[in-house]
C-alpha cells in the first residue's frame, strides 16, 4: 500500500518522513525546502510494509509553481508510473492551524482515506495554545493524531492510524462531487474549525514580535543581515587556520612519509605528485566547509533565513526579482544545483528562469578551496581594524562581487529577454527556534562527506588523468618537465587566448580539468607544481607558498576574479538544461559567464598592474 505526506510548506512533512523511515531528507525551518517527490518504506503492526512519499509542500490543487504541480499529479494518481496513494497523511501545523486548514479541506474533500498529523504541538504549547485533537477530529472528519516529528512522539498512533485508515479504504465510496468553493469561504470554514479545536490561547508570541520588529526593520534589518555575512567570512579565516595547517602539516609529513619508504619511481611520485599534493591541497579545506555551512545550518534552523529573503525583498525587488528567488539563491552558495532545483517554487516561468540563470553567480562552496588558497598565498594576514583581518575581507568581497554581478544581470535580463512585472513576496515567516544540535551535527557530517566524496571521486580523477598528462612525455636534459608534457603541450596551444588577462600556464591548464568541478583547478595546480618542483622537500610544500612564491599580484587577483563568474561546472549546466527543458538557456549561460569572467579577469589584471601591485 501507498501513503503520501502532504500539507502546507514548512508544516515538517519532511521531518516526519524522515521519522518514520529512518530517511535524512534536507529539512529547513522555510517554505519550499522540498520540491520533488521521495520514496520511503515503513513497517506497520500488522506486518504489512507501507510505501511513503514525501511531498511537496501546497497551498491549494489549483496549482502555478512546478513543485506543487508535482504535489497534485501525485496526490490525483496523474504522476507518470505511479498509482494514487491509498492513504493521505495530511501534515498541518498546530502552531498556524487556521493557515493550514484551508489546504487541508481541499485535501479532505478528496474522499481518501486521510489521517491528520498535526505537527509541531510543542511549538503551539510553547506558544501558549491549547488544543484538542478529539474536537478537531470531529470538526474535519478524519482521524487526528498529535506529533512532534523532530522528537519522535506520537509516531506509533500515526502508524496504527495508518494502519486504521487502510483497512477503512476498502469501504469507503467515492465521495459526492463538491460544488466549488471560494477561497473567502474555505477561509472562513478554517477559522471555524480551528476555533473548534482550540481550547485557549495565551499571548506569548511577544517576544517574537518584538524581535521580528528589529530584524526586519527597513533600516536596521539589512545592517544586521550584512554584518551577520561579514562575520560569517572572518570566522572563515580566523577559525579555520591552525586547522587548515595541522592537516597542510599532515599532508607534508605523509608525502615526506612515502618519499622516504617507497623507492623511487612511477608509484612513489604518483602518490606525491598526484594523490597527496592534488587531492590533499583540496582536502585542507574542509575545516573552512563545515565552518560556512554550520553559520549556513544555524541560520536556516532558527527561522532566520526566512526574515533575510524578507529583508532582501525590497533589494531583490529593484532589480526585478521576487523575494521568492531569494532561498533559491541562497542554496546556491551551497551548490547552484539544489538552488537551481529550489527555483521551482517559484511560479512564475520568468522569474524562474532568470533565477536559474543567475544562480550560478552565487558564490557556492567549490569556489572556496580556489578563494581560500589564493588569498592565504597572496593577501597578507593583516588587520585593517579591530577585529577585521585583510584575508577575510578580500573573501567577503569576492562574494559580494558575486552577488552585486548576479543583481547586474538580472537587472538586464528583466528588462530584455525575461521581461514581465515583479509579483510581489508571497512567503510567510516560519516560528523562530531553537536549533537542535543532533539536527546541526547531522547536516554538518552530511555537507562534509559531500565534500570530502568529491575529493574521493571527481577530483582524484581528474588529478590522476592530469599527473599522466604532466609526467609524459618525459622531459630531456635541461628542458622543463612543464613544458615537455601532453599536459604543457595542450595548454600552450590555449594560452595565446589567456595572455591578455594575465594569466600564466599554470593557470590556463588548471582552467582545463576545472571545468569538472571548480575546486580541481586547486588539486591541478598543486600537481602541477608538484611535478615541476626540483626536488622532493619542495614537492612537499604546501601550495599556498608555491603560489606565493610564483604569481605576482595582478595575476593572482585576475585569476580570483575569473572564479566569481566563472561557469565551471560540468553538472550546473546539466541542471539547467533539465529545469529549462533544452540547451537554449543553459549556452546563453555559459556563454555569458564566460565573457563576463574573460572581461572582468582582463580589466582587474590591467587596472592592478596599472596602479602598480
Ligand atoms: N519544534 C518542532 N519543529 C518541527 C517539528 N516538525 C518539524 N519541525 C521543524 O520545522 C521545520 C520544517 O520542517 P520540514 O520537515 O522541512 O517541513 P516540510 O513540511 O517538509 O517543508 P517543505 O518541504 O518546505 O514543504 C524544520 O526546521 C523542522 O526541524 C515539530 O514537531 N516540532
Ligand atoms: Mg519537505
Amino acid at each position: 500500500m501507498r501513503a503520501a505526506l502532504l500539507g502546507n510548506p514548512n508544516a515538517g512533512k519532511s521531518a516526519l518522513f524522515n521519522a518514520l523511515t529512518g530517511a535524512r531528507q534536507k529539512i529547513a525551518n522555510y517554505p519550499g525546502v522540498t520540491v520533488e517527490r521521495k520514496a520511503g518504506r515503513i513497517e506497520l503492526p500488522s506486518g504489512d510494509s507501507v510505501e511513503l512519499i514525501d511531498l511537496p509542500g501546497s497551498y491549494s490543487f489549483d496549482t502555478t509553481s512546478p513543485d506543487e504541480e508535482v504535489t497534485r499529479k501525485v496526490v490525483m494518481g496523474e504522476f507518470p508510473g505511479e498509482a494514487r496513494p491509498d492513504v493521505l497523511i495530511l501534515v498541518l501545523d498546530a502552531a498556524n492551524l487556521e493557515q493550514h486548514l484551508v489546504f487541508a479541506q481541499e485535501v479532505i474533500e478528496l474522499g481518501l482515506p486521510t489521517v491528520v498529523a498535526l505537527n509541531m504541538v510543542d511549538l503551539a504549547e510553547r506558544d501558549g495554545l491549547t488544543l484538542d485533537p478529539a474536537a478537531l477530529s470531529s470538526a474535519l472528519g478524519v482521524p487526528v493524531v498529535p506529533t512532534v516529528a523532530v522528537r519522535r512522539r506520537g509516531l506509533s498512533e500515526l502508524i496504527t492510524a495508518i494502519d486504521a485508515a487502510e483497512h477503512r479504504a476498502e469501504d469507503i465510496g467515492h465521495a459526492e462531487p463538491r460544488p466549488h468553493i471560494t477561497l473567502p469561504e474555505r477561509r472562513l470554514a478554517a477559522s471555524n474549525i480551528a476555533k473548534a479545536g482550540i481550547l485557549s490561547e495565551s499571548t506569548e508570541r511577544r517576544l517574537h514580535t518584538r524581535l521580528d520588529s528589529v530584524l526586519l526593520h527597513p533600516w536596521i534589518g539589512p545592517p544586521i543581515l550584512f554584518a551577520l555575512l561579514f562575520i560569517i567570512f572572518q570566522a572563515v579565516f580566523a577559525w579555520a587556520t591552525p586547522f587548515a595547517d595541522a592537516l597542510d602539516t599532515g599532508a607534508g609529513m605523509l608525502s615526506e612519509f612515502v618519499t622516504a619508504t617507497l623507492p623511487e619511481g612511477f608509484v612513489r611520485d604518483l602518490l606525491t605528485e598526484g594523490l597527496i599534493a592534488g587531492v590533499g591541497s583540496v582536502i585542507v579545506f574542509l575545516p573552512q566547509i563545515v565552518i560556512l555551512f554550520a553559520f549556513i545550518l544555524l541560520m536556516e534552523s532558527t527561522g532566520y533565513m526566512a526574515r533575510a529573503a524578507f529583508v532582501m525583498d525590497r533589494l531583490m525587488a529593484m532589480v526585478g526579482l521576487s523575494g521568492r528567488s531569494f532561498i533559491p539563491l541562497l542554496s546556491s552558495f551551497a551548490c547552484a544545483i539544489p538552488g537551481i532545483m529550489a527555483t521551482r517554487s517559484i511560479a512564475d516561468p520568468k522569474d524562474r528562469l532568470t533565477t536559474i540563470l543567475i544562480a550560478p553567480l552565487m558564490t557556492c562552496s567549490a569556489r572556496l578551496p580556489v578563494y581560500a588558497v589564493v588569498i592565504a598565498a597572496v593577501i597578507p594576514e593583516t588587520s585593517v581594524g579591530p577585529g577585521i583581518g585583510l584575508q577575510g575581507l578580500v573573501l567577503f568581497t569576492l562574494y559580494v562581487l558575486g552577488i552585486v554581478g548576479a543583481m547586474a544581470v538580472a537587472l538586464i535580463l528583466r528588462s530584455t529577454v525575461t521581461k514581465g512585472a515583479a509579483s510581489g513576496f508571497i512567503m510567510e515567516l516560519p516560528r523562530y527556534q531553537l536549533p537542535r544540535l543532533q539536527d546541526l551535527l547531522i547536516g554538518l557530517w552530511q555537507r562534509a562527506w559531500v565534500f570530502l566524496r568529491r575529493a574521493g571521486t571527481i577530483i582524484f580523477a581528474a588529478t590522476v588523468v592530469l599527473w599522466l598528462l604532466l609526467t609524459f612525455p618525459k622531459a630531456e636534459i635541461g628542458e622543463s618537465q612543464l613544458d615537455a608534457s601532453f599536459a604543457g603541450q595542450i595548454s600552450a596551444a590555449i594560452q595565446p587566448a589567456f595572455d591578455p588577462i594575465g594569466f600564466n600556464q599554470e593557470m590556463t591548464l588548471a582552467l582545463v580539468p576545472a571545468m569538472a568541478a571548480r575546486e580541481v583547478a586547486v588539486a591541478s595546480l598543486a600537481t602541477t607544481y608538484a611535478v615541476d618542483s626540483e626536488d622532493d622537500a619542495e614537492t612537499e610544500e604546501a601550495l599556498r607558498e608555491q603560489i606565493a612564491a610564483r604569481w605576482s599580484l595582478p595575476t593572482a587577483l585576475a585569476f580570483l576574479a575569473w572564479f566569481v563568474f566563472a561557469p565551471q561546472c560540468i553538472s550546473t549546466i546539466a541542471v539547467a538544461r533539465r529545469e529549462t527543458n533544452g540547451w537554449k538557456w543553459p549556452i546563453v549561460m555559459l556563454a555569458y559567464l564566460f565573457g563576463l569572467a574573460y572581461i572582468f579577469a582582463g580589466a582587474t589584471y590591467w587596472i592592478a598592474v596599472w596602479i602598480g601591485l
